[in-house]
C-alpha cells in the first residue's frame, strides 16, 4: 500500500494505491459515496484479482482529504478525480463509482476518455434526488450536526439482514465522522447534477450494480442510467441496501471481478 498526497485547486486530496505498485499495470480506480471515506472498499480488496493497481481517494470534504468551505460544484469534484488519476498515471482504467462516486465515473468519462476505458455505476443514476431533497438535508445537517440524521441515513444505506446489527457500528461512525462542510459541500453538487443528456452519449463497456433493498438509488433508477449506455449489462444483489461491497463483498467482488474478464483487464 502506498499514500499519495495530491495539491490541486488550493486543496490537498488524500489518496492511496494498492496492489501493483507500476503504472503500467492495469488499474481500477474506486470512487466513494457521500458520507464515506476510502475505507468503503476495504471489504472487497482481498478479493479482487492480483496484479492490478487498485486506485482509491478521499473526496474533498472526505477522510484524510482537505475539506474546504461548502458548498461544491460537480466539476470540481470530477476535477479532483482527473487531478488524481493524472498523478498517477492512470490510462486506460475500469472507473468503479458508487452513488456520488457513480456520477463523478459518468463526469469523468465523458471529459476525459483518456482515462476512462470501462466503468461501473454502482447504486447510482445520471441524477439522484432533487433540489428540495437535498436543500432540506443541507439545512438539517447545517442546523444539527451529523448525528440526527445518522439513523435514516443508516436505514437507506443497509437492507434489513444488516442494519441494526453490530458490523454496521462502524459505518455509522464513519458517517458521523464526515464533516459538516464536507458532507454539505457534496450534498450540493449532487443535488447541482444531472448527467442524463451527457451519459447517454458515452459508449464504452459498462456494468451497473443495485442493491435490491437500496432507499437511496433502488434498482429501477440505476438500470434508467445504466440503459441509456448501449452494450451495457446490469446486476441485482440481493439482501443489500445502497453499499452491497459492504453487505455483500463476496457477491460484489465476483460482479466485478468477472466484469474485469470481460473487459480484458485480467486474463
Ligand atoms: O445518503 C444517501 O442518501 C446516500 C447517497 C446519495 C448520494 C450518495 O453518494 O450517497
Amino acid at each position: 500500500m502506498t499514500e499519495h498526497r495530491i495539491t490541486r485547486d488550493g486543496i490537498t486530496l488524500h489518496a492511496r494505491t494498492d496492489g501493483a505498485d507500476s503504472a503500467d499495470a492495469p488499474t481500477v480506480v474506486f470512487a466513494n459515496s457521500l458520507g464515506t471515506t476510502l475505507h468503503l472498499w476495504d471489504p472487497i480488496m482481498d478479493l479482487l484479482p492480483q496484479g492490478l493497481r487498485y486506485v482509491r481517494w478521499d473526496k474533498r470534504g472526505h477522510g484524510q482529504s482537505d475539506c474546504p468551505d461548502a458548498p461544491y460544484a460537480m466539476g470540481q469534484l470530477v476535477s479532483d478525480a482527473e487531478a488524481v488519476c493524472d498523478h498517477l498515471q492512470v490510462r486506460n482504467c475500469v472507473f468503479v463509482g458508487l452513488s456520488v462516486g457513480g456520477m463523478i465515473a459518468q463526469g469523468l468519462a465523458v471529459k476525459r476518455m483518456d482515462i476512462v476505458r470501462a466503468m461501473v455505476l454502482s447504486n447510482t443514476a445520471a441524477k439522484i434526488g432533487n433540489p428540495k431533497l437535498w436543500s432540506d438535508r443541507i439545512a438539517a445537517v447545517t442546523r444539527d450536526g451529523m448525528g440526527p440524521v445518522a439513523d435514516s441515513v443508516m436505514q437507506r444505506w443497509f437492507g434489513r439482514d444488516f442494519y441494526g446489527t453490530p458490523a454496521m457500528a462502524p459505518w455509522q461512525a464513519m458517517l458521523e465522522a464526515t464533516p459538516v462542510k464536507g458532507y454539505t459541500g457534496v450534498c450540493a453538487a449532487i443535488s447541482g447534477t444531472d448527467f442524463m443528456t451527457p451519459t447517454s452519449g458515452l459508449r464504452l463497456p459498462t456494468m451497473g450494480i443495485a442493491g435490491s433493498e437500496d432507499g437511496s438509488t433502488p434498482p429501477d433508477l440505476v438500470r434508467e442510467t445504466v440503459d441509456l449506455i448501449p452494450g451495457s449489462s446490469f446486476h441485482i444483489i440481493r439482501r443489500a441496501g445502497h453499499l452491497p461491497c459492504v453487505e455483500q463483498p463476496e457477491a460484489y467482488a465476483r460482479l466485478l471481478t468477472d466484469f474485469l474478464t470481460r473487459t480484458g483487464t485480467v486474463a
